[in-house]
């Protein structure tokens, strides 16, 4: 983050794309979590990563006509998908491979700088057993859960929070006023001191109730013969439900497409999956488990550009007229790139001490 900060004061008054920027931070942040510091393979795994996100979210007409293979062939999807499984599995083999050889090689410094895969071969190692044992497909199929699932909602959510509180100067202010104010008094830019501002946190609760990253949870198939709404839903019955529509249903929240954090400020309502009214993480069994590391990937990013900088539009644009067209997908993305002009506020540190 702090070389994001950095980079950002390095445009200072010139305009920049942050959406561009924030999404390549936040698989950034996820690669030196899961592969550590530094691979030559990085820039190559994420650019796979990226290609499968938007494969998967664009329309295919074989979904509509799942048995009817030759359609998978025709439609293209299928050699698609294949031949980026084959080329994501070939630079996964290789990540592992790197990390075995340095495994090998030095004993305790692999202990201070572990990192995913690290992790994932030291279990695969002690649990060699019949009971449970993880394969090395195991191992390549949880980064790329991570990648997938974990990079594009955080940060599709912090771009959306900028692009309402771009659209909404007065809410910017507010925030901004409260970051400094928590930071300043603490004396130091810390994740732990987040929790504090209340206010930056009804902003995220609200943009992903108008945003939510995944608009459409993981399809559900029905136990067994129910009716719901008057409707007769048949067992095994492919159920998709819209997270989406939810967020916006004028039955459970007043003002639904106006952008109010003030909502969540004295409210009970939570994304802990029992509020059915707002599940932007989803719920039941099969909600997101990764709520704890991808709010920790939206408020720090947040705290940071607001801490830092003020924001412009650019080219004398006015607020109201920004854009805010949101781009078809598994997750949902902006249209358009936000562009913005930063004024530096608080200068970033000069040594990395202080995240
Ligand atoms: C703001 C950030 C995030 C949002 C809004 C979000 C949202 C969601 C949603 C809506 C689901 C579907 C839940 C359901 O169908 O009930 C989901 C599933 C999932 N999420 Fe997240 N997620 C976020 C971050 C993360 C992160 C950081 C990770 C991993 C590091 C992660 C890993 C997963 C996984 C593995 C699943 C599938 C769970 C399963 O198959 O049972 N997510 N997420």
């Amino acid at each position: 983050m702090l070389n994001l900060i950095k980079w950002i004061a390095s445009k200072a008054r010139s305009p920049i794309n942050l959406t561009e920027k924030i999404y390549s931070s936040t698989y950034m942040i996820t690669s030196r979590a899961a592969f550590g510091k530094k691979s030559k393979y990085h820039e190559d795994f994420i650019d796979v990563v990226k290609e499968g996100t938007q494969l998967a979210g664009g329309f295919d007409l074989a979904d509509v006509f799942p048995s009817f293979s030759l359609l998978h062939m025709i439609t293209g999807m299928r050699p698609k998908l294949e031949r980026l499984h084959k080329k994501s599995d070939r630079i996964l083999e290789n990540i592992i491979k790197e990390h075995k050889d340095k495994a090998t090689s030095k004993g305790s410094e692999r202990e201070a700088q572990e990192d995913l895969v690290d992790v994932l071969l030291k279990f695969h190692e002690d649990n060699d057993g019949p009971e449970f044992n993880l394969t090395t497909d195991n191992i390549k199929a949880v980064i790329l859960d991570i990648f997938g699932a974990g990079s594009e909602t955080s940060a599709t959510a912090v771009d959306w929070a900028m692009s309402e509180m771009i659209k909404n100067p007065q809410i910017m202010k507010r925030a901004q006023d409260e970051v400094r104010e928590v930071f300043n008094r603490k004396g130091q830019v810390s994740e732990t001191s987040i929790k504090e501002m209340k206010y930056l946190n009804s902003i995220i609760k609200e943009t992903l109730r108008l945003h939510p990253s995944a608009p459409l949870l993981i399809p559900r198939e029905c136990g067994e013969r129910c009716e719901i709404g008057g409707y007769e839903i048949p067992v095994k019955t492919k159920v998709i439900v819209n997270g989406w529509a939810i967020g916006r249903d004028p039955k459970y929240w007043t003002e639904p497409e106006s952008f109010h954090p003030d909502r969540f400020l004295d409210s009970s309502i939570d994304f802990r999956g029992t509020n059915f009214e707002y599940i932007p993480f989803g719920a039941g069994r099969r909600m997101c488990p990764g709520i704890t590391y991808g709010l920790a990937n939206v408020e720090l990013p947040l705290a940071m550009l607001l801490y830092h900088f003020d924001w412009k539009l650019p080219n004398g644009m006015k607020h109201e007229d920004l854009d805010m067209t949101e781009a078809f997908g598994i997750t949902v993305r902006r249209k358009e790139d936000l562009r913005l002009i930063p004024i530096p506020y608080h200068p970033p540190p000069t040594e990395q001490t202080q995240v």
